[in-house]
């Protein structure tokens, strides 16, 4: 049995291919583009296939070259902003490339099938936490994208006989406790990447986009979940799939909220150095505030987060995005 994991060269997928090879009895092999990825982010015993997730020769060859009984599908655009200017290339990289892979899985026999979704299918929440019953109303191409690829999805496994999981992901943070991975795109936008970049020096300051929305203190409310706990979900997930559970969609996150000013107010407190802060308008696309309802995820999978602590993400986010520098200085 081996597990091929699209996207494997970036962010998340980086820290599931180290939860698969941490756990020591998996072939893996990892197909990246490489477009926002890193080949560098993988550890050596790890098979790279360089390609696109819809060339459907190449992921045919590799499917049954290495006999892939499961895939964990993160390749995609994940921008929410770039999706509202670029809407038809986000459904291209996410919609359409994902119907081609889904194809190639279920042509080759494919068994399981692990899906990189997000709280965007849910789009503003009037109430939160939001549990998976909520009806999905994404406000955005990027949610838009994600969602028709859970749909095509569910009704491919019904037709060919393959069992899934999609996992809903709310936002994802910090990086790999040992140091060994975490978020390396220079251009990210992902507010504890950027807050980080700006306690190093590496950014003149930060913008908050929106002190208007109907929250707290007026800035978006989001869950942040730590990417080492999210990797151990999607291999509980595996686990559930490969003994012969059911399909099943479930939020990823810790049930809690917390606003921009409070997440910026850790990063200065947890690095000792003040930044600018501008307040500015709010960003196109931003829902107010989005918090996982994260029973389900807990009763369904054997699965317990071991880095539910804002401090300790965005320390982890600081020694890597420290470590970024120092390799890039090299
Ligand atoms: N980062 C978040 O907060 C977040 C939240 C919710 C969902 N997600 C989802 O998680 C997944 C991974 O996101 P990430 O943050 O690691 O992003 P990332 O950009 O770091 O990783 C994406 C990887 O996919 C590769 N890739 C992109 N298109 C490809 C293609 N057509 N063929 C082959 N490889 C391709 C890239 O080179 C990169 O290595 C995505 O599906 C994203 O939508 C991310
Ligand atoms: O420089 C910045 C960057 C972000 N933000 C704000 O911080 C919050 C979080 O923004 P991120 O860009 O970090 O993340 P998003 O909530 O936009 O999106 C993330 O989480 C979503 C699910 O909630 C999607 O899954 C998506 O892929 C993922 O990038 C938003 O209110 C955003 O406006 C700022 O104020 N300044």
């Amino acid at each position: 049995m081996a597990v091929l994991v699209t996207g494997g060269a970036g962010y998340i997928g980086s820290h599931m291919v180290l939860a698969l090879v941490d756990a020591g009895h998996e072939e893996v092999v990892v197909l990246d583009d490489l477009s926002t990825g890193f080949d560098w982010a993988l550890p050596p015993e790890v098979r790279l296939v360089v390609g696109d997730v819809s060339d459907q020769a190449l992921v045919t060859e590799t499917i049954l070259r290495h006999r892939i009984d499961a895939i964990a599908h993160f390749a995609a655009k994940i921008v929410v902003p770039d999706s509202v200017t670029d809407p038809l290339g986000y459904y291209l990289a996410n919609t359409v490339k994902t119907r081609a892979l889904i194809e190639t899985a279920a042509r080759t026999g494919v068994k399981h099938f692990i899906f990189s979704s997000t709280a965007a299918v849910y789009g503003e929440p009037e109430t939160v936490p939001v549990p998976e019953t909520l009806a999905t109303n994404p406000i955005n191409p990027y949610g838009r994208s994600k969602l028709m690829s859970e749909w095509m999805l569910a009704d491919a496994a019904a037709a060919h006989g393959f069992t899934y999981v999609v996992l809903r992901y709310f936002n994802v943070a910090g990086a790999d406790p040992r140091g060994r991975t975490g978020q390396s795109t220079p251009n990210a936008t992902h507010l504890i990447k950027v807050a980080t970049q700006a306690a190093l020096g590496q950014r003149t300051h930060l913008e908050v986009f929106g002190t208007d929305y109907p929250t707290r203190d007026g800035s978006c409310l989001r869950d942040y979940i730590q990417v080492s706990d999210l990797a151990e979900a999607h291999m509980v997930a595996l686990n559930h799939l490969r003994s012969g559970g059911d399909s099943l969609t479930l939020n990823c996150g810790y049930g809690r909220g917390y606003s921009v000013l409070e997440v910026i107010e850790v990063v200065k407190r947890i690095s000792g150095r003040d930044f600018e802060v501008r307040l500015s308008p709010r960003r196109p696309g931003d829902p107010a505030q989005i918090v996982a309802g994260a029973d389900r995820i807990r009763s369904e999978l054997d699965w317990t987060p071991k880095h539910d602590d804002l401090d300790a993400i965005v320390a982890q986010a600081l020694a890597w995005e420290d470590s970024l520098a120092k390799r890039n200085r090299r």
